[in-house]
């Protein structure tokens, strides 16, 4: 595995003990899974030099030997044996063996939409740009749309960008993936048309062993239909199928648990990787390490030092289009109920057992499961109004021609959220979150407590405030970490100073930042689950967010209004003073 993986920077991503290596460290060692009835399989496996072919009744186990579901309530679903088809699911990553030769294959469905050309067909040529993406991979493209590969390649070029730092000829590059790219049009509920391009791929595939990877790029109400047709005529006939599934996850627990249940009628829970892209960022992925890797950090990370927690995320831009999906969602499903409480879930957990996928998980999950649900009086929402700025007309929401008349959905909220558990008891975690603001952004940051007895209290006058530390973790854009703290400054006097100790990114390391988009699918594609959402992850981040969003609409809550471009809804500072916090961002 090369430098590309993050799994080859972790242990494993999930130990795997069947009785016959019990001792043996899965390392991504040679050998595929023949599908076979569920939960045992014949395998072949080559482990050093000795080939061996077993029947093992085998189960996933986490790295402490203790069931997968330690902490989380077990779903109970029947899951349809036809799902259950062993499907490597990470166990190890898949490579090939001396005689056989395996190819992947990566299906865009959805592929004339905002995010295929956007984020999805980018990322994965920036993955073969840096010889990430194995060697026999082929992207497909599925969509109503009618295009032909030529033209499904000429709307990918116009998205594709090089990666500044490296030397070789990008148009090659270029040219090279997008020989690897086919499209097949097909409507998103026919068996027979994801029959015609399982044939398409078999053709490109060519004998080999056949990993696919199914890209849900489409909204989230035809999940379902695709998945039931490329499971039952398009899955691999001898590697995995895995099938990635964008957010938002349903609207509220009920969709998102029937959501799961439909899906797990075609597909076993290790199949399906439900992403949220803001785990691929780098300063989220940074801010375990920061934690974990440092001894500094961990001590201070409780109740007994940290005043308030802050996660803000911030654009400049309004929804520009996109109000067929945005209206229905609003701000608090499509940021706060998954990027800001991810984000948050890794802020707040406890240590986990190992780096295993599944170890961070069940951390996740057990302090989402410790949080208050919210309270309407807690939250704060706003959507934005048209507003003349430079001499330029900014609309307002409902301008937007995709947007109903008289919406009242919300682009902004600013919510204050409670863990009652011994680590973070009495500690805010306040969250904000708007389009059309005056900056786009999305950053964490950790208000420390006041010194005790600050012997240099007089040279921070009334507003000791002005006095703490903070820990800023600046996801994007510039991504930086840096402290805010006390220091005199050079002379015979002593006055002192704020200053910043800071690891800004692009002068620390001047190469380009990989895109989250690019991270989570090499790991899809490699089986690593880490930072994909597990499904009772996601009942747990409904059930504390869906009381609050029936009240919202039950109460039809009226957004407060707040200027295109300016600092949000008013109401967001009064929430704050509420807990005695001031938002850090606005003092930047
Ligand atoms: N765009 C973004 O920035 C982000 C999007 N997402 C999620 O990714 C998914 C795709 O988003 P995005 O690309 O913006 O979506 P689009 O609205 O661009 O839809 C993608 C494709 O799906 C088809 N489609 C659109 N609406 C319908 C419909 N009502 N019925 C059937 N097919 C439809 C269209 O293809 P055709 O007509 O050719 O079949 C369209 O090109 C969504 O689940 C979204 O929530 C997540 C994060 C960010
Ligand atoms: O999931 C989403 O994220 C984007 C913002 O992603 P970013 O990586 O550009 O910060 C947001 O614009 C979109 O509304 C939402 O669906």
């Amino acid at each position: 595995m090369g430098p590309c993986s993050s799994a080859s920077s972790l242990s494993s991503s999930t130990s795997f003990t069947p009785s016959l290596f019990k001792n043996e460290t899965p390392r991504l060692s040679k050998f595929f899974i023949l599908p076979g009835k569920s939960h045992s399989s014949l395998w072949v496996s080559q482990v050093g030099s000795t080939t061996t072919l077993a029947r093992k009744h085998f189960q996933l186990k986490s790295s402490n030997g203790h069931p997968l579901d330690a902490v989380s309530s077990h779903d109970g679903l029947v899951e349809n044996p036809l799902a259950s088809k062993p499907q490597g699911e990470g166990l190890f990553s898949f490579s090939e063996q001396e005689n056989v030769e395996s190819s992947v294959s990566i299906t865009v469905v959805g592929a004339s939409g905002d995010l295929a050309k956007k984020k999805i067909f980018p990322a994965l040529f920036a993955l073969y740009y840096e010889d990430c993406l194995p060697k026999n991979f082929i992207v497909f493209g599925y969509a109503r749309t009618k295009m032909n590969d030529e033209e499904l390649r000429n709307m990918i070029s116009k998205t594709l960008t090089c990666r500044i730092d490296r030397r070789e000829n990008c148009e090659d590059k270029m040219e090279q993936f997008l020989q690897r790219c086919f499209y097949h049009s097909g409507q998103y509920d026919s068996e027979e048309h994801f029959a015609e391009l399982d044939k398409k791929m078999k053709m490109k595939e060519d004998g080999k062993l056949a990993h696919r990877l199914f890209y849900l790029s489409i909204p989230p109400n035809i999940f379902v239909n695709v998945v039931k047709c490329a499971s039952l005529r398009a899955s691999s006939a001898n590697g995995w199928t895995r099938v990635i599934v964008e957010k938002p996850f349903g609207r509220d627990s009920e969709s998102s648990g029937e959501l799961t249940r439909c899906l797990k009628q075609y597909l076993a829970e290790d199949q399906i990787f439900r992403i949220d892209h803001y785990l691929g960022k780098e300063l989220v992925e940074n801010l375990s390490v920061l934690r974990f890797s440092n001894l500094v950090f961990e001590p201070l990370w409780s109740r007994s030092y940290i005043r308030n927690v802050q996660l803000i995320f911030s654009e400049d831009f309004g929804t520009e289009g996109r109000g067929g999906y945005f209206d229905n969602y609003g701000i608090i499903r499509d940021i706060m109920q998954n990027h800001l409480l991810q984000i948050l879930a890794l802020f707040a957990m406890e240590t986990p057992v190992s780096l295993d996928a599944e170890d961070i998980r069940n951390e996740k999950v057990k302090v989402l499961r410790s949080m208050r649900p919210l309270l309407l009086e807690d939250v704060v929402v706003g959507q934005y109004k048209g507003h003349s700025k430079g001499g330029k007309l900014l609309p307002a929401y409902t301008d937007d021609p995709t947007v109903p008349k008289g919406s009242v959905t919300p682009t902004f909220a600013a919510a204050a959220l409670f863990i009652d558990n011994a680590r973070w008891d009495g500690v805010p975690f306040l969250m904000k979150a708007g389009k059309a603001l005056y900056t786009r952004r999305a950053e964490i940051r950790v208000q420390f407590r006041h010194v005790p007895g600050n012997l240099y209290r007089r040279n921070f006058g009334t507003d000791l405030d002005k006095a703490t530390n903070e820990l800023v973790l600046r996801v994007q854009p510039d991504e930086a970490i840096y402290l805010k703290i006390n220091n005199k400054i050079p002379g015979l006097g002593m006055r002192l100073d704020r200053s910043d100790l800071n690891l800004l990114y692009r002068a620390r390391y001047p190469r380009e930042i990989p895109d989250a988009y690019e991270r989570l699918l090499l790991d899809a594609i490699e089986g690593e689950r880490r930072l994909f959402i597990r499904s009772d992850e996601l009942d747990a981040a409904w059930a504390l967010f869906t009381p609050l969003l029936k009240e919202l609409e039950e109460k039809k809550i009226i957004p407060e209004l707040y200027p295109y471009g300016s600092r949000g809804p008013v109401g967001v500072h009064y929430l704050a003073a509420k807990y005695n916090v001031r938002w850090g961002d606005l003092s930047e």
